[in-house]
């Protein structure tokens, strides 16, 4: 199987055409709603005990999936609730079907249901949710807020958009657990959404993956499945020539900033590492670096001159360089080396006030690794979610763009496009970003592709900062790729000796 299949992201659009093509396949759809309403009663019972449960089912198939799972939970003895939004006779297709075999009581809809509940069932809007909440479901969903009760939802928490992880209106629900069917959307990874769903649990309800060959995908959440098959792994025959030399061009303030660069790309194992230092603080850097070579940059020097070494293929400036011209030029004689080359924090500010002259100097491979605020310095405020914006200025600048945050985006000019969620709160701290520049850095100076190099590097972010947990300082972070990468390696071999 195609590996991005395995991680595909289908917003709600693509989804419906998925649906459709495994009817078309041979799968009733009266069968993958009964297999959706089944997976979402057996989480119910997996994570709650016996109790008072409600489900609230509105009035599209997301109701319909409530009024299969509720059936299911009262067959199991629970004792169930259940409120429908909206006339019962105004379902239709599958949801009428399913709410005709539902044996329970069809109550009032309003937030008396939740009187004694100890857990809901949101099956109220889901992939169909078109417009802002209104009325009783949107007074619903606040009651339900207001209760504090544990919730499962259905597909997704009512009032969030599968597309762009956005609330729709200005409430929605907060769920502890969501149950999905056959992929995960958008808007499950990207923030907000992320927070509002809890564990999200993907149920496979009989569609088949092989339908993604005509339906295609919207973006993968990111996972080693997707470039562990091209990770540069060490060889017996190799030399550290064989996994390349990454330069890290430091400033002269934040001298720090370079040296975490510098240390994660040789933690990721780059063959060789050197930190241009300006001359002026070169005691600074080699002071603090053993196995990382300082090379002392001059101003009459040039960064060309030290360039002219055609071993070094990996470049990060920006750490701690400082928003100048000095900087300015520093990444315009990196670009026209045309070598890997990625650019974080002051080299992308320093282009704010002429984007174009960034864009236009990029010939070969580059990474720009924005937070935030740098990316609107670099391309103003770009409408639309952070999938799209990311897309966007890949298009626009011809490099890999990172949008960093606790939904990291990474997106290729070619429209290739991960978001990662692996990465835990404690990873927002001063010096991470400065980290990932140079693990991407290590990655790329050993061969790998762009954006398999960001995607990997981003991925080994998140999940050192896990293993650490609470306390993390961006120093931690390099000491821990090499337990990650342990990890990776025996869980890539053991699938390999499989
Ligand atoms: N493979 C699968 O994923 C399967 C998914 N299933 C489930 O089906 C839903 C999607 O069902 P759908 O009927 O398309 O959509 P919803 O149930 O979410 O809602 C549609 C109806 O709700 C109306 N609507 C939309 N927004 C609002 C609102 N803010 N206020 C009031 N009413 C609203 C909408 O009206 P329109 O005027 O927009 O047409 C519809 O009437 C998916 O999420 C899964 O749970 C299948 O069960 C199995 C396969
Ligand atoms: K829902």
């Amino acid at each position: 199987m195609n590996h991005m299949y395995e991680t595909a992201l289908l917003a709600p659009a693509r989804m419906a055409k998925a649906d459709a093509a495994a009817i078309k396949a041979g799968i009733s759809s009266l069968e993958l709603m009964r297999a959706a309403g089944l997976a979402v009663a057996q989480a119910v019972s997996r994570h709650w005990p016996r109790g008072a449960v409600v489900v609230l089912c509105g009035p599209g198939n997301n109701g319909g999936d409530g009024f299969v799972a509720a059936e299911q939970l009262r067959q199991w003895g629970w004792p169930v609730r259940l409120g429908l939004l909206g006339e019962r006779s105004a379902l239709k297709g599958d949801a009428a079907h399913y709410a005709k075999r539902f044996q329970g009581r069809i109550e009032a809809f309003g937030p008396q249901l939740l009187k004694d509940a100890t857990v809901v069932v949101d099956a109220l809007f889901g992939a169909g949710l078109s417009k802002a909440l209104e009325g009783p479901a949107r007074e619903m969903v606040q009651a339900v807020r207001d209760s504090r009760l544990p919730v499962c939802a259905v597909d997704v928490p009512t009032g969030l958009d599968g597309a762009t992880g956005q609330a729709l209106g200005d409430t929605y629900i907060r769920a502890d657990h969501t149950v999905t069917f056959f992929r995960k959307k958008p808007g499950h990874v990207l923030m907000p959404g992320r927070a509002w769903c809890g564990a999200v649990e993907v149920a496979d309800i009989g569609i088949a993956a092989s339908v993604l060959g005509d339906v295609g995908l919207d973006a993968c959440e990111n996972a080693p499945v997707l470039w562990s098959d091209v990770y540069p792994w060490p060889q017996l025959d190799g030399h550290k020539y064989h996994r390349g030399h990454v330069l890290v061009v430091g400033g002269e303030s934040m001298t720090g900033a370079a040296r975490l660069s510098a240390m994660a790309a040789a933690r990721v194992g780059a063959g060789l590492v050197t930190v241009a230092a300006p001359e002026p603080v070169w005691p600074i850097y080699a002071a603090a670096l053993t196995s990382v070579m300082v090379h002392s940059l001059s101003d009459a020097e040039g960064l060309d001159t030290l360039l002219a070494d055609t071993r070094m293929n990996a470049i990060v400036v920006g750490p701690g360089a400082g928003a100048s011209e000095a900087t300015r030029q520093h990444v315009l004689a990196a670009l026209a080396t045309r070598r890997a080359t990625v650019l974080d924090a002051d080299a992308i500010t320093a282009f704010a006030p002429e984007p174009a002259s960034l864009f236009r100097a990029i010939r070969g491979p580059c990474i720009l690794t924005p937070h935030e605020g740098e990316f609107a310095r670099l391309f103003g405020q770009v409408p639309g979610d952070k999938l799209w914006r990311a897309r966007q200025a890949a298009s626009i600048s011809g490099a890999v763009v990172v949008i960093k945050g606790a939904d990291t985006v990474v997106a290729a000019p070619d429209g290739r496009a991960v978001i990662n969620s692996n990465a835990p709160a404690w990873l927002a701290t001063g010096g991470s970003g400065d980290v990932l520049s140079g693990l991407i850095a290590g990655l790329l100076a050993q061969g790998m592709a762009p954006f398999d190099a960001t995607s990997a590097a981003v991925w080994l972010h998140g999940e050192a900062a896990q293993a650490f947990g609470p306390g993390l300082i961006a120093e931690d972070l390099p000491t821990l790729i090499p337990s990650v990468l342990r990890a990776l390696y025996e869980s890539v071999c053991q699938i390999r000796a499989l």
